[in-house]
């Protein structure tokens, strides 16, 4: 018999100073606020072929294929609106705005504007999440201690007057895929450098000193052309300044990167060479995105992996890799607070009884510390309710991966 439980998160927040020792809320900041993305903004792309393709269609004349993609997203985007592709470099030319488009929006055209994508590449737990939120200015993936954290590509997009760098985070790099889930995720970091003008390859500098490539060929390695790499080598605080050197050096003769940074992306120190690397390699262009918007991904998405991050502060060692987190249900009431429906998938019963823990405090408490996190970030009132279950082998099952959006597409609505 399926088991069930439903928890609503309504612990008092004095509640959460008493985490078990396991976990570190200090490790983890919150820095949500500035997330302004509403998730069916259309980019100046779309809304550019959109325009182009009803006027052809009004006036009878053909459309070309480039402008014919806008039709194709519209006429799927009715039976399968819920869906948002993560694989798709948008065509730089169609971020061009017309004559008309200049007038309309007030744009004034700048040719030194340079705009570009920059793949974060690495094993895992090496600081790619902290270093690519770290450029953003805001938490869009989640950190924490544990390797592997980082199950899909974030698009992280870093504006400014002068530039738009469009960030891919990927999963760690992994040797040994035990699950089809890992197989998925490593198909992912592939086509993140495929889409790249130019790539960051994070090393943890406190780690003896070790050849990168294969993170490079996982990343891109069938490709022509060498694209621009950069060799970051992060938590370069946890080493004495002789030894960065040692490290620089070891890395600047053994592997083929055109150049190599110090950072600590945990302290912010190095990150703005970082930024000042890659505006040398980005080319010149408009922006894709507006420049208000922080992310490609809808909220529902991160509020499953605020969900995500809290499981992986609170639970101990398997837990957390076995859980998926899935928004089944988010209502925004305009005159109560938001209503959000959270299911997590467990692999087996085990798992489910640790997670809801003795009189379902475990849960209790994990559901009100992602409630908090969820109102940061929203900027408002949330009712969450949080439901476990359980699924065998979920993470073999590849239709079930794909509905849980690693097969490049997520769930938008
Ligand atoms: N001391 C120190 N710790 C850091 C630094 N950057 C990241 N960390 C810590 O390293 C751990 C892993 O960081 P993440 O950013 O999650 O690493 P990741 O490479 O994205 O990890 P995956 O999700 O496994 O791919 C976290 O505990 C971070 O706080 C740094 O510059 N210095």
């Amino acid at each position: 018999m399926e088991l069930s439980l439903q928890i609503s998160a309504t612990l008092p927040r004095e509640k959460l100073l008493h985490f078990p020792s396991k976990c570190n809320p200090s490790k983890v900041g919150v820095l949500y606020p500035r997330f302004t993305k509403h998730p069916f903004r259309e980019t100046s792309f779309q809304s550019r072929n959109r325009a182009i393709v009803l006027e052809k269609q009004l006036s009878g004349e053909r459309y070309d294929e480039g402008e014919r993609s806008y039709d194709r997203e519209a006429s799927t985007s009715s039976e399968d609106s819920s869906f948002l592709s993560l694989n798709e470099k948008p065509d730089r030319n169609l971020a061009l705005l017309d004559d008309y488009e200049m007038e309309e929006l007030d744009y004034e055209f700048d040719p030194n504007h340079k705009s570009g994508y920059v793949a974060v590449l690495g094993k895992p737990n090496v600081g790619k999440s902290t270093l690519s939120n770290q450029m953003v200015g805001q938490k869009l993936s989640i950190v924490t201690d544990k390797p592997q954290t980082t199950r899909h590509r974030i698009l992280g997009i870093c504006s400014s007057d002068e530039y738009q760098m469009i960030l891919y985070d990927t999963p760690g790099v992994i040797e040994k895929k035990m699950h089809m889930l890992d197989s998925m995720m490593m198909k992912n970091v592939r086509s993140a450098a495929i889409n790249a003008d130019c790539v960051l390859v994070v090393v943890d500098a406190s780690k003896v000193p070790q050849k990168i490539d294969e993170v490079l060929e996982e990343g891109g390695g069938s490709l022509k052309e060498k694209i621009p790499t950069l060799l970051v080598l992060n938590k370069k605080d946890l080493i004495k300044p002789g030894e960065i050197a040692k490290r620089l050096e070891w890395y600047e003769k053994f592997t083929d990167v055109d150049e190599v940074i110090p950072v600590s992306a945990k302290y912010g120190h190095g990150v703005e060479d970082v930024k000042n690397w890659i505006l040398t390699k980005l080319p010149t262009g408009p922006a894709y995105y507006p420049k208000d918007i922080a992310s490609e991904h809808p909220e529902r998405f991160f509020v499953a992996e605020i969900v995500r991050e809290k499981i992986f502060m609170q639970y101990r060692d398997e837990v957390p890799y076995a859980c998926q987190v899935n928004v089944v249900n988010y209502k925004t009431r305009p005159t109560s607070k938001d209503f959000i429906q959270v299911e997590i998938v467990v692999e087996k019963n085990t798992q489910k009884i640790i997670l809801i823990g003795k009189e379902g405090k475990a849960l209790k408490l994990l559901a009100t510390a992602a409630r908090l996190d969820i109102e940061d970030f929203l900027q408002k009132k949330v009712y969450l309710e949080v439901e476990v279950k359980v699924k065998d082998n979920w993470r073999q099952d590849e239709g079930l991966l794909k509905h849980y959006g690693y097969g490049g597409q997520i769930r938008a609505l």
